[in-house]
């Protein structure tokens, strides 16, 4: 049965047609919080087959909405547009380059979707640093990478919502394994974890003819993709890196008005709104530190992801252009 992939109400109502005096009711608690399907009686095989794709379609849908609700949208950068953004960029990395569809199974490619539009599911808007020094709870539930266990263990709450549940045909042990790539690819989108693990990273990427069948080097391969979908905005087109630029900088600078008033701290540079001037060169050092070293690696790994290191080198010169 092919389904006509269209939004979850017209989806709905197509089954309700072609089936209709065996549906009671649609109802709709509110868009996407609730649907509730219930069948009248035994149906076709083929309505059957309608029925349970549009509850899966629609179980999709009501799992997507979970997600887009449990970002802040008070955040300026960590908020639901990033995790799209994210989410794309992992996309984007996965079918463009068939190495990486031969490298990794099908529950890696889901689990690296899942993941990335998770990843930073209701960020305050504050590093970890901040939540550590101020003594949060999720510092003490968590203590290091507290928010990346907070986005996750809010991403399995969500995969277990009634009504979300996309993962009810995997298996018990593929579920496990799932859950497992999932976290640990949540956790990896600390930048502390990235800044670790990627000299292991770029040392492999130069030896000649890597297999990326053991589990470490599928696990590291996995973690600085996505890292490199996570800082994906610095390698977009200038006028939308610039106004990402501009919602991270209002990010950092709000968290440094906090430590300073609340909590008599002088933040650190990049979260100081006294060198909001310096920016541009900041950006140039944030590149040359933290993303030019992956994106190169990536691109030279993975030729068909040099779009993104192209887009990097592009914005470092704008930037660059101006801090002169
Ligand atoms: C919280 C991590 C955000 C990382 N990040 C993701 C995507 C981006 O596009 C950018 C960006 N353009 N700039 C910065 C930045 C700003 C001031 C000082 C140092 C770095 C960070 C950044």
């Amino acid at each position: 049965v092919s389904v006509k992939p269209v939004w979850p109400f017209e989806q709905a109502q197509n089954s309700k047609s072609l089936i209709t005096k065996h549906f009671t009711m649609f109802h709709f608690k509110s868009w996407g919080e609730e649907i509730l399907v219930r069948r009248k009686s035994s149906l076709s095989k083929s309505a059957n087959c309608i029925c349970k794709l549009s509850v899966n379609f629609l179980s999709l849908c009501q799992w997507v909405l979970t997600v887009k609700r449990g970002y802040r949208n008070n955040v300026p950068y960590h908020n639901w547009h990033h995790a799209v953004s994210t989410a794309q960029s992992m996309f984007a990395m996965l079918m463009a380059t068939d190495q990486l569809q031969t490298i990794f199974s099908r529950l890696e490619i889901l689990a690296l979707m899942i993941a990335t539009l998770n990843h930073d599911v209701d960020h305050r808007g504050v590093n970890n640093s901040f939540i550590e020094r101020t003594h949060q709870p999720l510092a003490q539930l968590y203590g290091h990478s507290s928010l990346e266990n907070h986005h996750y263990n809010l991403c399995v709450f969500i995969l277990n919502n009634t009504g979300s549940q996309i993962l009810s045909g995997l298996s018990a042990e593929e579920h496990k394994a799932l859950l497992h790539i999932i976290k640990r690819a949540i956790l990896a989108t600390d930048l502390t974890v990235y800044m670790e693990r990627r000299k292991e990273f770029f040392s492999l990427a130069n030896k000649s003819g890597v297999s990326w069948k053991s589990e470490k080097q599928r696990d590291l391969l996995r973690s600085m993709l996505m890292t490199a979908s996570d800082l994906s905005a610095i390698t977009k087109p200038w006028p939308e890196q610039k106004r990402i630029a501009r919602l991270v900088a209002m990010e950092f600078f709000a968290q440094g008005d906090k430590e300073r008033e609340e909590f008599k701290i002088k933040p650190i540079d990049i979260m100081n709104r006294e060198n909001s001037t310096r920016l541009p060169y900041m950006q140039v050092e944030y590149i040359d530190e933290v993303c030019y070293p992956l994106y190169k690696t990536v691109s030279r790994l993975f030729d068909s992801c040099s779009p993104l290191l192209n887009g990097c080198k592009k914005n470092r010169e704008n930037w660059l252009q101006l801090a002169d």
